[in-house]
């Protein structure tokens, strides 16, 4: 199938703006790709303290194994990331039995947003992706690896790891996850009993009994947020292995695809005949190819500030209207909580990506002819792996949904429009994830209630202040301000008042978490209130008109803009809870629209 001439387009425009960095990018890491192994340009002094505590010291001080650095960001504090424990073992054995070594080459760390959500940590939540691509550059920096291997899969885990994978373009990366927790109390079960809680109906013991059942076991949460969203991005863009996101923890299969995913890294180094360092794969296309993923399935709206971010780290450059373009073409083919009630386990029981990719080529709405780690072309992730005695074989995946509530084909989907819109107006440029919000309540105006922090609405909200139609502003939550949290925990109070009949929307500077749904939210307004937005000068009362099908976000109260800007007062975000350590970030950081980034 021809290319649709829109992902040619927006893929052109992409080439075309991105040409001088992407070259520059690509001589960079050519310059950087000398014949290998990597370790042999080092001193004798420098080897021999990388070798000294490894028991094949004598293969890493010859010249004919590739080795491979394992860059981790295993911690107990995910349920996602705990299955990495014992990875490093697990690697070094598959290493060997490639006829290579590997070393643990350094840790990063990552930030649970489900246990810092609403919470002081929370701030430090987008910084900690630049913390996690400067992490990996420290441990990269030993030189040593003819391939890498990252384990990492929540929000801004995956989003760092590229960063500092292309910033190590000339390296070869395999990114290897350890998948989603079994399914626990369903989702929209969860978030019911959230607002019943909310609402006062019921005890915070059965608010805890619900949510310990909801989150109850090793592995990913199993809802449809960033880090799902991230597990996308890396079939779509031909970093993992091919169906290999989704197989849960502590399987067979899920050992086979780890060792897998090891054996092609040791096969793509410059030892062999099969060089395939990471800026290689990661170019335009990859990245619209991944955009196209995040429209198809309705993913996290956080993606919209990390896809810049990791583009620009691979020379690649994007803008808000790639995103909104590709959501005009791309049709929306899953219904995953909050954009439905099924969570990943049954996305992929229905045919998962596999089959998303195969209907996505078909259509002409993906690049096929992309690099990708199994040496092939994106075809290679329309098949599936499955475990015959102790071997993978790569079947073809579902040719049809197995279950066309949950996933249907590019032909007949849910929506013709993918899951993100982009507004302008008078408050500037925001980002709203329309696949969790009913259509009837796309369009939303209302008067304005205008909060400078999520507890203050919290207390309204307790103090029966938000009713009637409420247009809810939270500002001096940007990347200058606070570092840009998400504001998730407001969702079950402001579902409590949609479900109480009142219209309301979100109008925020600030972020929402992937998980977030059904109230229509206005987020990543840009500029932010810190940097002198029009949001700084909204006051109680303002009419406001949320529009998602003429894309527009404006107040329609006459003379706004002439009102002085609030003052921000930065003193509550700028100590506590190791906020005093991250000024120079909030200094220095790039607007949300460009990825919010020290780093690129
Ligand atoms: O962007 C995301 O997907 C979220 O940050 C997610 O990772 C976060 O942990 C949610 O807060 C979990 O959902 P609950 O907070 O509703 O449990
Ligand atoms: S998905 Fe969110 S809540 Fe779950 S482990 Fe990852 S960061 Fe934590």
């Amino acid at each position: 199938m021809s290319l649709h001439a829109t992902i040619d387009r927006v893929t052109d425009r992409i080439r075309e703006r991105s040409a001088s960095t992407r070259a520059a990018y690509l001589a960079k890491i050519a310059r950087a790709a000398e014949d290998g192994p990597r370790r042999a340009h080092l001193s004798c002094g420098n080897q021999a303290h990388a070798y000294a505590a490894m028991p094949d010291k004598a293969d890493l001080a010859g010249t004919r194994k590739p080795n491979i650095g394992i860059v981790t960001a295993y911690n107990d504090m995910l349920s996602a990331h705990q299955p990495y424990e014992h990875y490093p073992d697990l690697i070094r054995r598959a290493a060997h039995a490639a006829g290579a070594t590997a070393q643990v080459a350094g840790g990063v760390p990552a930030m649970c947003d489900g246990v810092t959500q609403g919470r002081a940590g929370m701030e430090l939540s987008l910084f900690s992706r630049d913390v996690i691509a400067l992490a990996t550059g420290v441990a990269m920096s030993h030189d040593t690896f003819d391939a890498a291997v990252y384990l990492g899969i929540c929000d801004k885990i995956v989003p760092g790891l590229i960063i500092g994978a292309a910033t190590f373009g000339h390296v070869p990366a395999v990114f290897v996850p350890s998948g989603p927790m079994p399914s626990g109390l369903p989702n929209d079960e969860k978030a019911k009993v959230r607002q019943q809680f909310a609402a006062g109906e019921i005890g915070r013991d059965k608010l805890m009994a619900a949510e310990m059942a909801s989150y109850h076991a090793p592995g990913t949460c199993t809802f449809y947020g960033t880090a799902n969203t991230n597990q996308m991005l890396m079939e779509f863009m031909g970093l993992h292995l091919p169906g290999a996101s989704f197989v849960n923890p502590g399987t067979p299969l899920r050992e086979a695809l780890t060792f897998e995913a090891v054996r092609r890294a040791a096969a793509i180094t410059a030892l062999g005949n099969s060089y395939l360092p990471a800026g290689e794969i990661l170019d335009e296309r990859a990245f619209v190819n991944g955009i196209v993923g995040l429209m198809a399935t309705g993913g996290s709206t956080n993606l919209v500030i990390h896809l810049p971010a990791m583009a620009r780290a691979a020379g690649v450059l994007l803008d808000l209207q790639d995103f909104h373009d590709l959501s005009e073409t791309v049709p929306l083919m899953a219904r995953v909580y909050p954009n439905g009630l099924a969570d990943v386990n049954h996305f992929h029981a229905a045919g998962g990506l596999g089959f998303m990719i195969r209907e996505l080529l078909a259509a002409g709405l993906l690049h096929e002819d992309v690099r990708t780690i199994t040496g092939g072309d994106l075809n290679d992730y329309a098949r599936e792996p499955r475990l015959r005695d102790g071997r993978i074989d790569w079947v073809d995946g579902a040719t049809t949904t197995l279950n066309d509530k949950v996933l249907r084909p590019a032909t007949t989907p849910f929506a013709a429009t993918g899951g993100l819109a982009q507004l302008d107006g008078n408050l500037g440029v925001s980002v709203i994830k329309i696949s969790a919000v009913a259509p009837e309540r796309h369009v939303i105006e209302a008067p304005a209630r205008v909060f400078s922090d999520q507890e203050a609405v919290k207390t309204a909200f307790r103090n029966g202040e938000l009713n009637g139609d409420v247009v809810v502003v939270v500002r001096f939550q940007g990347p200058r301000a606070n570092g840009m949290p998400e504001l998730h925990s407001l969702t079950p109070i402001l579902s409590v008042l949609q479900d109480r009949g009142q219209k309301v929307a979100l109008v925020t500077d600030g972020r929402m978490s992937g998980a977030s749904g059904k109230v229509p939210a206005a987020i990543h307004v840009t500029p932010e209130a810190a940097s002198g937005g029009p949001i700084a000068r909204l006051q109680d009362g303002d009419i406001l008109r949320l529009d998602v099908p003429s894309g527009r976000l404006e107040c329609l109260t006459e003379g706004f803009e002439t009102r002085p800007a609030a003052h921000f007062d930065s003193s509550a975000s700028s100590e506590g809870m190791g906020r005093e350590l991250f000024r120079a970030f909030r200094e220095n950081v790039t607007p949300a629209s460009e990825g919010a980034s020290v780093v690129v």
